[in-house]
């Protein structure tokens, strides 16, 4: 590290001190390195001086008239909290870049070094480009002002590969003038790690679910309760009311926690298909069957937990198979005669009356005994309204991300809509108004004209049999909503091209399994 020495000089505040002080220094030769000036103090930093010449510099400085004393300090005070902040910077467990509007790169602490696999010396003052390549989100941060968070990024540079999860805020000046950027960086593993780690914890469990009216904190209490054993759980309840959260939930509370979740929609999917997703095929089982043969999903999900969304919509025959794996725990690959064992936990959720169902005959009630083992109910939206509120304000900084919009809330009239409305489509009808309104609307405040609009659609996209109509020729008079559906058709059709599976294409789409085959049946891609 380059070293100096630092002079403190108290003196008389008049005109012309400073400069006084300067021409000494100079008629000395001394090498200046910086100079401060404040009231009643100067300060210079010079080269590094021996001990005989500083005290020639002391003896001609203190000849200055109006000039009281002459230290010298280890430090200045601006620079012990400049070196204690970076300290702070290099101990945390997180990187952290800041960026001015230039692009180049001011800070960069020790743990960036091992995300980007460089040395802080090669890149500071050096265009942030060269780091983060040119399609950083940082640089549109500098240009439009918007912080985001939790952006995942996988990068190449010219020291290595990086794959990490990155957050950034800008920084403005007094008239709030962007002049620069800070962004905070974790390591995607780190990443994975912590989210593993919050995850066991009861809160971690819960953490999408959102809510704290009783009803919700009795079913939570439940599932706590449940989730250390392996029985089989039924969770009924309406559409959107959350099963598949649920799900997902009791599993991460689970011993099998470290091993897959795995869901599948009943669904969406034919009767001939589920089978295959369900139990796999032996190899050359039919014809346009893969060669190599194909697992299922209950060996996917071995020593894990399998979620079966909308078991309701299971044929009479597959039940039957069903029945046999719940009872024998045993599996068989379509075309095959050998018996695969396997370790699943079955959570089931239908929103069907399966006790009608029974009734006539369409729902097997060994079946249903056998699910039917801890059964539990998700309330509807309507039975427990003081969490709109919170669903709301949830929905609202999920979207405000999503959307690059500023939303802070919505006006008391917005809210006593919400209020009235009777949610037959619950939680993913509210989500749903929500977002639109954000589309639809561009104020700060959510208010009643784009509530309005949208839910004037709500009833029509959250209810079932949502259909799109088959699109247009044209795209002449397309309003928003077809022409996202139009373009999001596309999107699938291509992503199942490319894929061998559903999961793959989910994969590449960056939607759920269960997501895609929602949107495979609404669209009708299924052949
Ligand atoms: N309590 C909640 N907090 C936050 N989001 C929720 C909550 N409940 C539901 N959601 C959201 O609503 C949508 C529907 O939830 P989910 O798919 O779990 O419902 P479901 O009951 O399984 O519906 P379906 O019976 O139609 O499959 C999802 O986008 C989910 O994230």
């Amino acid at each position: 590290m380059e070293r100096f020495t630092r002079l403190e000089i108290s003196a008389e505040d008049r005109l012309g001190m400073t400069s006084e002080i300067l021409k000494v220094l100079h008629k000395l030769g001394i090498n200046l390195h910086s100079l401060e000036v404040f009231p009643r103090k100067v300060r210079v930093k010079t080269e590094v001086l021996e001990e005989g010449r500083l005290q020639i510099i002391q003896r001609d400085l203190k000849n200055v008239q109006g000039v009281d004393s002459v230290g010298v300090v280890d430090l200045f005070d601006f620079e012990k909290s400049e070196r204690r902040l970076l300290a702070i910077l290099d101990a945390i467990d997180e990187g952290i870049v800041a960026v001015n509007k230039e692009f180049r790169v001011e800070l960069f602490n020790s743990y960036c070094e091992s995300v980007f696999k460089v040395k802080k010396e090669d890149v500071l003052g050096q265009d942030i480009r060269r780091l983060m390549g040119p399609d950083s989100p940082l640089l549109r941060l500098i240009q439009d002002g918007i912080a985001w968070k939790n952006k995942e990024v996988s990068g190449h540079n010219q020291w290595g590969d990086s794959h990490y999860i990155i957050n950034g805020r800008p920084v403005r000046d007094d008239d709030e003038h962007i002049i620069g950027a800070v962004a905070s960086v974790k390591d995607i593993r780190k990443a994975i790690e912590l989210a593993n780690a919050v995850s066991r914890t009861t809160e971690g469990a819960f953490k999408e679910i959102v809510g704290s009216s009783q009803a919700i904190e009795r079913v939570k209490k439940m599932c706590v309760a449940v989730a250390k054993s392996n029985s089989t759980i039924l969770l009924r309840g309406e559409s959107g009311t959350g099963k598949e959260l649920f799900a997902k939930a009791i599993h991460r509370l689970s011993k099998r926690r470290d091993q897959p979740f795995v869901t599948i929609n009943c669904a969406a999917l034919p009767d001939s298909l589920i089978e295959s997703e369900l139990f796999g095929y032996a190899r050359g089982s039919f014809t346009g069957a893969a060669q190599s043969g194909k697992e299922g999903l209950f060996r996917e999900a071995d020593g894990g937990t399998l979620c079966l969304d909308e078991i309701g919509e299971l044929s009479v025959r597959l039940q039957a198979k069903l029945l046999r794996v719940l009872q024998e725990g045993v599996i068989r690959k379509i075309g095959s005669n050998r018996e695969e064992q396997v370790n699943v936990r079955i959570i089931a959720a239908t929103n069907k009356n399966l006790e009608e169902m029974m009734r006539q005959s369409l729902f097997r009630e060994d079946l249903f005994y056998r699910l039917n083992v801890v059964p539990i109910f998700l309330p509807p939206l309507r039975e427990r309204k003081e969490d709109i509120p919170l669903l709301v304000n949830h929905f609202i900084a999920v979207y405000s991300e999503k959307l690059n919009r500023r939303v802070s809330g919505t006006d008391m009239a917005f809210m006593d809509k919400l209020f009235k409305h009777d949610w037959p489509g619950n939680v993913r009808e509210l989500q749903n108004v929500i977002e639109r309104a954000l589309v639809l609307g561009d104020d700060d405040i959510l208010s009643l004209q784009s509530l309005a609009l949208s839910l004037e659609h709500s009833a029509q996209k959250s209810g079932e049999g949502d259909a799109p109509q088959p699109f247009p020729p044209g795209r002449k008079n397309l309003n928003l909503r077809r022409a996202v559906q139009m373009c999001e058709r596309e999107v699938i059709e291509q992503a199942l091209a490319q894929s061998k599976s559903y999961r793959a294409a989910a994969r590449i789409l960056g939607i759920s399994h269960t997501a895609l085959m929602k949107k495979v049946k609404r669209y009708e891609l299924s052949s």
